[in-house]
């Protein structure tokens, strides 16, 4: 960025006196924009503003500002440009007189790129740059990417279907209901809501959302609660570790003898608690060793004392000797008397001098016994601990540590929303079923083949619906968006033809993915401390940490959602419901009493690129869906806004981006 970048970005979009305008600069958070900054994108498609003085810069920013605060203000209704124009009137009229023509593309720009008008909202006009002859788009799986990247593109003047192999919409969001019982089956926490999409979509539909209390007991498998604070010294700990592991991700060499190294988060961490114990364990042996050493030096110490003990005895009996000589002694004698006294002054002086070595020594070793450094770097309670604090961020990750990326696994950390976290009291299905009022889906339409050339695509469809004869359907249209699950696209369900190319392939099969289970189960009365919201449940071993590991309860009818992570997700896949039913009791019986490794984060971008026939210059084939997303993978709002990206992009293919189009 030249001088020209830096002036901007200093730039506060303040008021005359000096004030932010109210609620310009949560409207900004609240896009995951800065109000007082363009962003890269906005850069990248203003670039006359960017060159231009100090007062463009400005005025982009508050036209962008207020109509996102317009549109905050009101999402059930949409938001036109005239609504901009009469706002921006009132609030800065030097705006609305001198600067109409970039006030249009703005709008243009935040409809197109869906920091406004999405979701479920009143419609007044027709949005500008709508063709007569309405392209025709298919849209593979009625995830909530795929909900709302139809609905966005129908707003957007297209001709959509969508096709879903499933007998349901929503996907990944599954709520069971039963008489009064409402459990998410898959999505279930709304991870903060500023900056999160979900919070337009929730005052749109009828999202009852509910803060998740922080509270959480810890129970171990023997009816034991762990104490507070020995899960906060382990946590500590943990967070230690994977400090480590931030700073090994940044040292580590990628390249061995011109080979890519990949290490995953597990990995490093369990070769970082082995290198811990090792330095524990030697650090123990050496004190044992200083220990002995001063034992010896004492046993010297004593010993020399025992001579010196015998000397000044001999010493002494002499002394006593040679003063029995008579009065009228020689010479000699004197001075064989003065000789021996002196010999048994220093004698006895030695074996002071020795006393006190010896008490400093056995003073020494007393302490250092009294005080050994710890012989364990863990205690089983502490590694079970820590291994709950693994399990919980597989389950955050939705995949075993061993298969998380160490470069990459906390790439999306940077993007996390501001706010509680929340569950949906009523249901999360209720969002994808609210999203596809009026929209044309196909379910029970399972996707085996897409064929796509110059001008158009052919999508070949099983029909789940005739299951006697496999009967298969064609749909055909402009292009198509695929936003089925990146398992699916891995086991190659659906053939491409022409295949994708090769970048695209090979992305897929890098990116991992994971397993995440939930247990639901009904009861009759709660039997759990109906103060929290969740509870969790430490396992016995390394290898089943993830299993039941937390206990979600906050609903009125009592409900327990438990919770199976990292590598127990897979094994209870294999198991039958009477089995993991009967293991859950265990669990609660035991607390109650009685009752893809490595990816590189390209990855999601390249999945996220649309692909194009050779020589066409409109891409015919788009992906939309969570894994396309690197800032928010794994989550409702990213598979969001992966489908509002998607929409904007097809939008731009076949209506033309927001420069060919004349701003109103
Ligand atoms: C148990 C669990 C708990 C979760 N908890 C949370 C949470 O608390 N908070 C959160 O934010 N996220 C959570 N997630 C993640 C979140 O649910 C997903 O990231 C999000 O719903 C994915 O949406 P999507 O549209 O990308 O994919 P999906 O919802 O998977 O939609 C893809 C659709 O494609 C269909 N499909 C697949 N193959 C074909 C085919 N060949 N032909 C036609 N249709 C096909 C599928 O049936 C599906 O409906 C959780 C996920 C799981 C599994």
């Amino acid at each position: 960025m030249g001088d020209d970048g830096r002036q901007h970005q200093e730039f506060r979009a303040r008021r005359v006196d000096g004030t932010i305008p109210d609620g310009l600069e949560d409207a900004a958070a609240q896009s995951r924009l800065t109000h007082d900054r363009m962003s890269a994108e906005e850069t990248r498609l203003f670039p006359e503003v960017c060159k231009g003085d100090i007062k463009r810069h400005k005025a982009f920013l508050i036209i962008r500002n207020n109509a996102l605060r317009m549109w905050f203000d009101e999402p059930r209704v949409q938001l036109t440009f005239e609504k901009i124009m009469e706002k921006l009137n009132q609030v800065e009229p030097q705006y609305a007189t001198d600067e109409r023509i970039l006030a249009g593309k703005i709008f243009l720009y935040l409809e197109r790129y869906g920091y406004i008008n999405f979701g479920v909202f009143k419609r007044l006009t027709i949005p500008l740059g709508t063709k007569k002859d309405k392209p025709r788009i298919i849209v593979i799986g009625a995830g909530i990417a795929g909900i709302i990247a139809a609905r966005q593109l129908q707003y957007f003047g297209f001709e959509t279907i969508i096709l879903e192999g499933r007998s349901r919409v929503g996907g990944r969001i599954a709520t069971f209901r039963k008489n009064n019982f409402v459990a998410d089956l898959g999505a279930m926490v709304v991870t903060g809501l500023g900056g999160n999409p979900v919070s337009v979509l929730q005052t749109q539909t009828n999202l009852d959302l509910v803060p998740v209390k922080h509270k959480c007991p810890m129970y171990e498998c023997s009816q034991n609660v762990v104490p507070k604070a020995k899960d906060e010294v382990v946590e500590r700990e943990f967070n230690r570790l994977l400090e480590a592991c931030s700073y090994l991700a940044h040292t580590l060499d990628d390249e061995v003898d011109g080979k890519k190294q990949y290490y995953s988060l597990g990995d490093v961490l369990e070769q970082l608690i082995r290198a811990q114990e090792k330095a524990v364990r030697e650090k123990y042996v050496q004190h044992l060793r200083e220990i002995s050493k001063m034992k010896e030096s004492l046993r010297a110490i004593l010993t020399k004392m025992c001579d010196v003990r015998t000397n000044c005895v001999r010493l002494n009996k002499e002394y006593s000797e040679v003063l029995q000589v008579p009065d009228n002694a020689n010479v000699l004698e004197e001075f064989i008397i003065r000789d021996v006294a002196k010999n048994l002054v220093v004698t006895t002086e030695e074996y002071a001098r020795l006393e006190t070595q010896a008490a400093q020594l056995k003073e020494q070793i007393r302490l250092a016994e009294d005080n050994p450094p710890p012989r364990l770097y863990l205690s089983v309670t502490d590694r079970r601990i820590l291994d709950w604090h693994m399990a919980n961020l597989e389950f955050a990750n939705a995949a075993p540590l061993n298969c998380l990326s160490l470069k990459f696994w906390d790439q999306d950390d940077e993007y996390e929303f501001t706010g509680c976290h929340l569950t949906v009291r009523n249901g999360y299905s209720n969002l994808p079923v609210a999203l596809c009022e009026n929209q044309n889906i196909r379910l029970k339409r399972i996707v085996k083949k897409i064929t796509y050339n110059k001008s158009a695509v052919e999508v070949s469809v099983e029909n789940g619906e005739d299951s006697k004869n496999d009967m298969i359907e064609t749909y055909r249209a402009e292009a198509v968006l695929v936003t089925v699950p990146l398992g699916v696209l891995k086991e190659n369900v659906i053939v491409f033809d022409p295949p994708l190319p090769e970048d695209k392939q090979s992305a897929i099969e890098r990116v991992g993915f994971g397993n995440l289970n939930k247990v639901v189960l009904c009861f009759d009365k709660i039997f759990w401390d109906a103060n929290h919201t969740l509870f969790a449940h430490v396992n016995a071993s390394t290898s089943s940490r993830g299993e039941l590991f937390l206990f979600w309860c906050f609903t009125k009818p009592p409900i327990l959602i438990a919770l199976v992570a990292g590598d127990a997700a897979n094994v209870v896949e294999c198991a039958t419901d009477d089995v993991i039913i009967g293991r859950t009791l265990v669990v609660l019986r035991n607390i109650f009493g009685s009752v893809a490794v490595p990816s590189v984060s390209d990855d999601y971008d390249i999945l996220a690129r649309p692909v194009e026939y050779p020589g066409d210059k409109i891409p015919r084939v788009y992906f939309a869906g969570e894994h396309t997303n690197r800032n928010y993978p794994a989550t409702v709002h990213g598979a969001l806004l992966s489908g509002l990206r998607e929409a904007r992009r097809v939008a731009d293919a076949f209506l033309g981006s927001i420069y060919e189009i004349s701003a109103p």
